[in-house]
């Protein structure tokens, strides 16, 4: 559900895999076009897809006795999208989430909107997250990933369903884990990115990495996550990818803000796809202050996206903190 970047590369996966794959798209020109001539190069250019990946923009043919419902759309809008569905959601399917966000207005985790605005059971539901930038994915570039979930038998089930010569997914039963640390990797690719903008090399970068880490492991552990989650592919795996990738849209979007474009000029760099960072770093703030964390890092990228705060200014603002130890 969701014919984006992602969604697509999943779908994709999943095809290689041997399993009957039915997009959804929102536009049915993408669905007509991945139906008839198995491309979406608006999201995946030049990457021919599989004959048996069809494609439609009617929410009901697509979930229509589905055993396994892959929900690819952004955070923001998933909460609206479960709701719609929620009548057309087949009961005991699996649920897998590809969404690396947290809702602004809730500040659920998307597992949390898919049991609740979707009516599905916990039990059902798994979360997919990993150093995965789709265009490599989609290209048969050798990668892994993790399939997490409350619910082991299930984890193991998807385990099994993405598994391709290609692409190698490992269980984890901590969703929370895994959910925090894909949402938060983006807001610091967004801050790598504004520093590679400023013309700041690897060492600036591998500093931003590892405080990265530091405060969104701080995040995790306060919600209840475990601290291994953290070391392992969905979290510094993922962070490393997205913060070095010049393929990520979240580090091109902070590149474009640290060259001194504007929030517009850098949303039109990242061709219209989805910077999810820009949003979460709001929620993940959020989350932050509610579980009493610091996350300066985090807290910086919503003063540029947000506040209008220039990121030249936020360099002396991380720089002139109180001295601590590591
Ligand atoms: N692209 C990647 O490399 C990648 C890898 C791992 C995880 N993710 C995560 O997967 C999720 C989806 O990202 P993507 O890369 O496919 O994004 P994208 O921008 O490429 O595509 C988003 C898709 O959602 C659709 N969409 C947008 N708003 C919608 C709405 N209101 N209702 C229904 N559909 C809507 C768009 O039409 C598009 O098909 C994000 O949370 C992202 O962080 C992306
Ligand atoms: O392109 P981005 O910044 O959304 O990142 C893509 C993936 O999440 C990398 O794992």
């Amino acid at each position: 559900m969701g014919s984006g970047s992602w969604g697509t590369a999943v779908g994709k996966v999943l095809a290689d895999g041997g399993n009957d794959v039915v997009m959804w798209a929102r536009r049915e020109q993408v669905a007509e076009e991945i139906r008839s001539r198995h491309t979406n190069d608006r999201y995946l250019p030049e990457v021919p897809l599989p004959e048996q990946m069809s494609g439609t923009s009617d929410p009901a043919e697509a979930l229509e006795g589905a055993s396994h419902v892959v929900l690819g759309v952004p955070a923001q809008s998933l909460g609206e999208n479960m709701r719609t569905w929620a009548s057309l959601l087949p009961k005991g399917a699996g649920y897998i989430s590809l969404a690396k966000g947290v809702e602004t207005a809730s500040l659920r985790r998307a597992s949390q909107i898919i049991a609740e605005d979707g009516a599905v059971d916990p039990s059902r539901i798994g979360v997919l997250s990993g150093p995965n930038l789709a265009k490599e994915i989609a290209e048969g570039q050798f990668a892994a990933t993790v399939i997490a979930s409350e619910n082991a038998q299930l984890a193991e089930e998807l385990q099994g369903i993405f598994a391709t010569s290609y692409l190698r997914p490992y269980t984890n039963n901590d969703v929370v884990g895994c959910e925090i640390a894909g949402a938060s990797k983006n807001v610091i690719a967004l801050v790598c990115g504004m520093a590679a903008g400023l013309g700041m090399g690897y060492n600036t970068s591998a500093t931003l990495i590892t405080r990265g880490l530091a405060e969104i492991t701080r995040l995790g552990i306060a919600l209840g996550a475990e601290q291994a989650t953290f070391s392992g592919l969905a979290g510094i795996g993922d962070l490393v990818a997205t913060c070095s990738s010049s393929l990520s849209r979240n580090r091109r979007f902070g590149e474009q803000l640290g060259m001194g474009r504007t929030m517009d000029e850098a949303q039109e760099a990242t061709n219209g796809q989805v910077a999810e960072g820009v949003k979460s770093c709001t929620s993940i703030r959020a989350l932050s202050q509610e579980a009493g964390v610091e996350m300066p890092l985090t807290e910086a990228a919503h003063l540029v996206c947000h506040e209008g705060i220039p990121v030249s200014q936020l360099v002396q603002a991380l720089m002139g903190r109180t001295k601590k130890s590591e």
